[in-house]
């Protein structure tokens, strides 16, 4: 099994039918002889299994863990290699310290860079870089591309810091009893200011907290802490870690655990869950993962179709694979109050991380589907499958890019995810002038919350109109209008030629008539293109998105898609195919999806045939759509958009389909019935305000 010469086999045992071995090899990291112990379960020849690193706490070396840890039958059972190296270097010439929180057995997983300890102390250096190359290189066994981290206290902060900091390659993370803030207790306060010297903010990157409050993201942490510890209140603080992770949406699983303290005896009682926990993410024992329902998109409609799923009493196995690492959050907010600094991002979640945790819905996040086989019922993420009994496709899409000269340059945004707005916002305070390109609702929102924050900015529109893909005319010069008397320079019908810039930095847009218009930062809101590239090409019929029948099935067995991808004909569309871009029709497809799989062979639930509705905040204006005005050969005004209350309703054939509501909502919600419906009123009664809605239909 070993391959490695340099490698010295210090003692080797068998052990539920694998191998625990304990080795010595010379470190080019610490300087000196580096000792580790590995368990390798029973496998067949050829397998490649997951590894999961443990890191020890103060005072231990590989051997506590070794001894005490009671992690071989997990690992055995759950087909996982288990790694677990020494804390510190060793050594007579490594300096030390007499105390037991500093020098030999105490090395926090940092690179020091202090003398006399900067020579020898490079944990960090060791445990992220050489120790992995060392065991790729003695164990072909391991599969480098899957790995899990944990550890005990200064341990556990050397596994949530290492695995923040790596989130690419730990896809699993978790900690029995952590150091969560070393910059917030002695022992962290001793061991950074003695290895990194006085700057605390040099320690941030060391520190789980800080680094979470810089942006590190991960998709779920599990984290055990006894309520007896004797370390909890003064050393440990497992609150500062919670606050961090409810605060960027992290899927923090805390468990206080009654009675126990900080011993090997606490570890060891609750080692097989983390085994298997973390088995379950990395794909254990060579073999496939398999849901009974896996969810590709953790967006609007991904989530919803999980809810749904648990609300009709689905008992099975649920994954949402989502290819941002954030939880599921809604994306409406993103050009409005969040890029407005009004709203953080907490308050953007669909559901807070307990929610998933508590229904079991693993979230598989920060990973992309890169192909399905239809016949195998597997999904791959690279080079790992996971399999399904059902597959819900709730991709969405990307948002359109640019494509001519200059779309590179940094600074041209687009607002689709939280990165996007994040990437925007880091950038505003050096910004004065901002291009948008597209006049839709996304251009147009985006535009009244720079203005409102002090920006210069020009809309750029191809068409005659800003909304012209959505809205009637009058609609359209009344936004127009409004843009115009908030200072927003609206230019329409002019046509991008390239983005101008500077070194890597964007300066402007050019326009095909050569004219330039100055941008520190352009924002691209010319749509999206629905992301089921994978889909198609495991066979989905498909082109503008991907066909689904009444019931969001696609063309492949026990293949549902859902949301902006999904090509659906529409009831409100007088049965047309179409896609929606809406929150609305993620959430009521995602719906229709889960009850088609709950009902099984046994039923055939109703169709989809939900009222689309809509709608888009600007300035002081409320925009609210129901229906679809698609195919509308006449439209009344109701009210005065002087006064910035009115309705504007679409009718087709006589028949009311749709009603855009600004400032106006007891229209909206009255209109419904008309549409819902199909009623065909006199249209001076329409327009009359003094006619109440609802008596029309
Ligand atoms: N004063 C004690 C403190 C050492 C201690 O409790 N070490 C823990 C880890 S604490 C945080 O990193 C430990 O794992 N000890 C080894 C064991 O086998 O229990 C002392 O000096 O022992």
């Amino acid at each position: 099994m070993i391959s490695e010469k340099s490698l010295d086999l210090v003692e080797s045992h068998q052990a539920y039918g694998g191998t625990q071995g304990v080795y010595r090899h010379s470190s080019r990291s610490t300087g000196t002889d580096m000792i580790f112990s590995v368990f390798v379960p029973p496998h067949e020849d050829g397998a490649t299994l997951p590894v999961l690193w443990y890191l020890s706490g103060l005072t231990c070396t590989h051997a506590n863990v070794t001894d005490k840890g009671d992690y071989r039958r997990a690992c055995a059972e759950n087909g996982v290699i288990f790694v677990a190296p020494d804390t510190s270097p060793r050594g007579d010439d490594v300096p030390d310290d007499d105390a037991y929180d500093f020098g030999k057995g105490a090395g926090f997983y940092v690179d020091a860079t202090e003398a006399p300890w900067a020579t020898n102390f490079r944990m960090r250096s060791y445990v992220e870089q050489e120790l992995p190359e060392v065991i790729a290189a003695a164990f072909p066994v391991a599969d480098m591309t899957r790995h899990g981290i944990t550890g005990h206290s200064m341990g556990g902060h050397g596994a949530l810091t290492i695995g923040l900091r790596n989130p690419d390659r730990f896809r699993s993370i978790s900690a029995f009893a952590p150091i969560v803030s070393p910059l917030n207790c002695a022992w962290g306060e001793k061991a950074l200011t003695g290895y990194l010297g006085a700057d605390r903010y040099a320690w941030r990157a060391y520190d789980a907290c800080a680094l979470i409050e810089d942006g590190a993201r991960v998709a779920a942490l599990l984290v055990d802490q006894g309520d007896a510890d004797q370390f909890l209140s003064e050393q440990l603080k497992p609150e500062l870690l919670k606050a961090a992770c409810d605060t960027a949406g992290i899927d923090l699983t805390l468990r206080m655990q009654p009675g126990y303290d900080h011993s090997y005896y606490f570890i060891s009682t609750f080692m097989a869950d983390h085994v298997k926990w973390h088995a379950e993410r990395l794909g254990s024992g060579g073999q496939m993962n398999r849901y009974d329902v896996v969810i590709v998109g953790a967006g609007h409609a991904g989530a919803q179709a999980a809810i749904a799923l648990r609300q009709a009493k689905f008992t099975g196995s649920i994954a949402v694979i989502g290819d941002e690492p954030d939880l599921p959050y809604e994306r409406p907010p993103l050009s409005k109050d969040y890029l407005a600094g009004e709203k953080p991002f907490e308050r953007l979640l669909i559901r807070p991380a307990a929610f998933w945790t508590e229904r079991d819905v693993v979230m598989l996040l920060g990973q992309r589907v890169t192909a399905v086989d239809a016949e195998a019922h597997t999904v791959s993420i690279g080079a790992d499958a996971i399999g399904y009994g059902h597959l819900i496709w709730a991709g969405g899409g990307s948002p359109r890019r640019l494509t001519c000269d200059g779309h590179h340059y940094s600074g041209v945004h687009s607002v689709r995810t939280r990165a996007d707005v994040d990437a925007m916002m880091g950038e505003l305070a050096a910004t004065r002038q901002v291009v948008v390109i597209g006049g839709g609702y996304i251009g147009l929102e985006a535009a009244a919350v720079l203005t409102k924050l002090g920006k210069h900015v020009t809309v750029l529109e191809a068409q005659d109109r800003v909304l012209a893909r959505v809205a009637g005319e009058p609609l359209s010069r009344f936004y127009e209008a409004e843009h115009r008397a908030h200072g927003v320079d609206v230019r329409l019908g002019v046509m991008v030629a390239a983005i101008e810039g500077e070194g890597e930095r964007v300066t402007g847009v050019r326009l095909i008539d050569d004219e330039i218009v100055p941008a520190d930062m352009v924002i691209v809101g010319i749509g999206i293109v629905p992301e089921v590239a994978a889909l198609i090409a495991a066979g989905a019929e498909g082109g503008n998105g991907v066909n689904v029948d009444r019931h969001c099935r696609t063309s492949l067995p026990d293949v549902f898609a859902v949301g902006d991808c999904a090509f659906h004909a529409n009831d409100f569309a007088d049965g047309a195919p179409i896609r929606l871009e809406s929150v609305q029709n993620a959430n009521d497809q995602a719906t229709c999806a889960a009850k088609m799989i709950v009902a099984g062979d046994t039923d055939e639930p109703q169709p989809y045939h939900a009222v689309p509705w809509f709608w888009s905040n600007q300035y002081d204006l409320k925009l609210q759509t129901v229906g679809l005005s698609i195919g509308y050969d006449q439209t009344v005004l109701r009210g005065d958009p002087a006064q910035r209350s009115f309705s504007l309703v679409y009718l087709r054939g006589g028949h009311v389909i749709a009603l855009d509501c600004v400032n106006a909502t007891r229209d909206y919600v009255q209109g419904r019935s008309l549409v819902l419906a199909g009623s065909s009123p006199d249209p001076a009664r329409l327009a009359d305000t003094n006619e109440v809605l609802k008596e029309l239909v």
